[in-house]
């Protein structure tokens, strides 16, 4: 399990995978024969246009939907090996961030933040706290989600899935809701995840820029199949620039 066995190297695997949905008169793959390891620690970029399988990947990794073929390995263990109650035990050491956020609205930011726990019967108001300030929305914990920008919420957002310590971090479009500007200080919120806690992120997404500031490497998806994994050497540092060395690279100036 993902919390036991903390000594694998491999956060993540697939053996291909294959996931095929509609029947047999009209089949469609969503997944064909997919191979891959993210290593521990690492940042992984799933790219691919509409289509391309990104969220039946993530829901897999999140033991929400299972292959019609193959095998899905988190922390070492095949999921396929696992009770509904193992699962759903795993599933609190993953962490998910949405393009939409998804807050509760009429909770203020410390209790979105302390939800995870809450649904498990825990309480840990230091540890709630503690990933509010790494979020750096200390000033903002008695705030509900209508009084914050998009940026902010993210970051509650991202608090939310850290409060678990889980060491697997599934972010869905995390940016795709947010300006050039906000989307550069997620993406260095999510590398100081990884440098802070070690969190091994997947990043899903269609800007080529947020893999190319934080990714280690990164999967193309294209109709279900792997096209490539490539190794992202762009200097990480990219990311910090302000809005306008940003506007000014991007044009080309
Ligand atoms: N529950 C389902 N039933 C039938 N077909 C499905 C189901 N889930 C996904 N598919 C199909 O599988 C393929 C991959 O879908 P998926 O949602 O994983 O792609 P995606 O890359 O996440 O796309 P998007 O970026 O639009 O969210 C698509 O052709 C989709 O229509």
């Amino acid at each position: 399990m993902l919390s036991s066995n903390t000594t694998a190297a491999n956060a993540v695997e697939f053996h291909s995978v294959t996931r095929q949905f509609g029947d047999s008169t009209h089949p469609v793959t969503a997944l064909a024969d997919v191979s891959f390891a993210i290593p521990r620690g690492s940042v992984f970029g799933v790219l691919g246009e509409s289509g391309a399988g990104k969220s039946t990947l993530l829901r897999m990794m999140n033991g929400l939907d299972h292959p019609t073929e193959g095998r899905v390995l988190v922390g070492g263990t095949d999921l396929a090996t696992l009770t509904q109650k193992q699962l759903n035990r795993m599933r609190h050491k993953i962490g998910v961030v949405f393009q939409a956020f998804n807050l509760v609205g009429n909770l203020t930011v410390t209790q979105n933040v302390a939800l995870p726990l809450k649904l498990q019967k825990l309480k840990d108001p230091q540890k709630v706290e503690d990933m509010i300030n790494f979020v750096g929305l200390g000033h903002r914990a008695g705030h509900y989600p209508a009084q914050l920008s998009g940026g902010e919420k993210q970051r509650v957002a991202i608090a939310r899935a850290l409060v678990t310590s889980p060491l697997l971090l599934l972010c869905d479009e995390p940016t795709s809701a947010l300006d050039t500007h906000t989307t550069g200080e997620i993406l260095d919120l999510l590398r100081s995840t990884r440098d802070r806690f070690g969190t091994t992120i997947v990043l899903v997404t269609h800007e080529l820029d947020a893999v190319k500031a934080i990714c280690d490497q990164a999967a193309i998806f294209e109709t279900g199949h792997l096209k490539d994994i490539v190794s992202v050497n762009a200097s990480h540092a990219e990311s910090s620039q302000t809005y306008l060395d940003h506007v000014r690279t991007v044009l080309g100036e």
